[in-house]
């Protein structure tokens, strides 16, 4: 399979105009050096972080006498970060792409906002619109759930249920006021922090290694430079600092609603959603597809 790997350096210093990179050798561990990790596996490590992080807030949930209702600042739904960030989850990703995007060379700027486009497209099916309702509204509905009126008193329930099984959509659900519930409830929250999380490491990462090792050849990085790197990079430019803020914080995030929110199953399910665009594009197909690869480009590239 010819894999390219991304190049370590930032496209804003390349050649732009159909660069197909070579295949660099994986991985080499050169005499006197541990594993060096090409910035393949950087991102197939980063990309790991995320279920490790979910398994790891669902067992402390589990373990904890009850997570779920306790009163900490993070297990409230009012909390700032939550209504200010994730809830605008996709603006964030968004603004902080397109710094990103703005330092690129034009061509690669374009393959970039094409990537983005694509990755923009598979967030609005998901939470907003596939066909009618999203794909997360979609599955509850086909797992029997349903809008619950939230009205208690069975005499405005029963006016409330006439207009509430009409409707096919958790926001509008909770426009009417009432409570989605009964099916399989998609974590939305681990959807759209893995899946923007996984789409800022694969355009970020070239830029911030070519920032961090400060231009330096290298056939890869080892595993005691990573945060180092990170670091080094994140004082070299604010907008890899601001990049890595956002990273930081909807992994944060990501920890909160493993601990706090939803089943394991939802929570699975939210992951899957969340790595689905990104395996299908920057794993498979810009890896193994030259035609896809001079459609989309590769970031770094
Ligand atoms: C060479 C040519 C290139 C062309 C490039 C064109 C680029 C344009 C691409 C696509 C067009 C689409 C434009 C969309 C612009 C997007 C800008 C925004 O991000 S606006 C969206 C702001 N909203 C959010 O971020 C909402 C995020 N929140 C959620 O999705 C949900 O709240 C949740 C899933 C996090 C939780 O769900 P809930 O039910 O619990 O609330
Ligand atoms: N990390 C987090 N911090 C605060 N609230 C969270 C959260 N993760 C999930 N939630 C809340 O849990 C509910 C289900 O989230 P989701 O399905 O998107 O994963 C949502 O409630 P609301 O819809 O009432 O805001 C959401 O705001």
């Amino acid at each position: 399979m010819a894999s390219p790997e991304p190049s370590a350096h930032g496209a804003e210093k390349l050649d732009d105009d159909d660069v197909i990179p070579q295949p660099s050798s994986r991985s080499p561990t050169l005499p006197g050096t541990s594993l060096l990790l090409s910035p393949t596996d950087l991102l197939i490590l980063a990309a790991s972080f995320y279920p490790l992080t979910l398994i790891a807030g669902s067992v402390f949930s589990a373990c904890s006498p009850s997570p779920a209702s306790a009163d900490s600042h993070f297990s409230r739904k009012r909390n700032p970060f939550n209504v200010f960030f994730v809830k605008y989850g996709w603006l964030w990703t968004t603004l902080v792409f397109l710094i990103h995007a703005s330092r690129l060379r034009s061509s690669s700027k374009a393959r970039a906002l094409l990537r983005y486009a694509v990755a923009t497209i598979w967030w609005v099916l998901v939470t907003r619109w596939f066909f009618g309702p999203p794909i997360m509204d979609q599955l509850f509905l086909a797992t029997r759930g349903k809008c619950q009126p939230a009205d208690p008193d069975p005499m405005h329930a029963e006016e409330e249920v006439g207009t509430a099984q009409m409707i096919f959509t958790s926001a509008a659900c909770k426009v009417a006021g009432g409570k989605w519930s009964g099916g399989h409830d998609l974590s939305g929250h681990v959807f759209l922090l893995t899946h923007a999380s996984l789409f800022l490491w694969s355009e970020l990462l070239p830029t911030l290694i070519h920032s961090g090792t400060a231009g330096r050849e290298s056939a890869g990085v080892s595993w005691s430079e990573i945060f180092p790197i990170l670091i080094r990079s994140a004082a070299a430019r604010r907008e890899n600092a601001g990049g890595l803020a956002l990273l930081v914080l909807w992994w944060w995030m990501l920890l909160m609603t493993g601990v706090y929110f939803h089943t394991w199953l939802e929570k699975a399910t939210g992951w899957i959603a969340g790595i689905a665009q990104w395996a299908v594009l920057y794993v498979w197909a810009l890896r193994s597809h030259p035609t896809v690869r001079s459609i989309f480009g590769v970031p770094g590239i």
